[in-house]
């Protein structure tokens, strides 16, 4: 079993070019080098809970989705890591990985020095170009008719 908790561009881009490659401890620092610190230039949607980004490797693009509120929904994120290593299908988005890092920060709290920690929980995806799903079914490209 492969025990290391971060990985490298390099590797990460392997990855990416080798489907059966599993999902994979992704470092913070790398994440936030290819997402150009989280640039409001590469976000590409947002849900309930996260913003989605595209990021930039040297041999494709993927989507980071980094979540907001990380200690509220900390088990969600937890049981969702864990969902998404176990299901790979050609229907569903590949999953690449995921970060859980925790930094603690010193600051002044009530004119007090503290430690506190900074939580930091992203997943990663495949990047799909063509937009969302919703738009294809709501809008300009044409309504389905459904069948009653
Ligand atoms: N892998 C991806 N590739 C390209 N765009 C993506 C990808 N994942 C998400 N997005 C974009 O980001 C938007 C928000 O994604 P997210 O998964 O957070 O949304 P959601 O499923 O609508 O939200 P929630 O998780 O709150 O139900 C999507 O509507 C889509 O436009």
């Amino acid at each position: 079993m492969d025990l290391r908790v971060s990985l490298t561009q390099i590797e990460l881009e392997c990855m990416l070019v080798d489907d059966d490659a599993e999902p994979k401890a992704l470092p913070f620092p790398l994440l936030e080098k290819i997402t150009d610190g989280f640039s409001d230039k590469l976000e590409i949607g947002r849900g309930g809970f996260a913003v989605v980004y595209k990021a930039m490797l040297d041999n494709g693009i993927i989507a980071v989705k980094r979540m907001s509120n990380t200690y509220m929904y900390e088990k969600e994120f937890h049981r969702e890591v864990e969902c998404l290593m176990k299901v790979k299908h050609k229907n569903l988005v590949r999953f690449l990985g995921y970060c859980a890092d925790t930094q603690g920060n010193m600051g002044s709290y009530n004119g007090k020095m503290v430690m506190a920690d900074v939580q930091q929980r992203l997943l990663c995806f495949e990047y799909l170009p063509k937009g969302s799903l919703d738009d294809y079914i709501t809008d300009s490209f044409g309504e389905f008719e459904w069948r009653k």
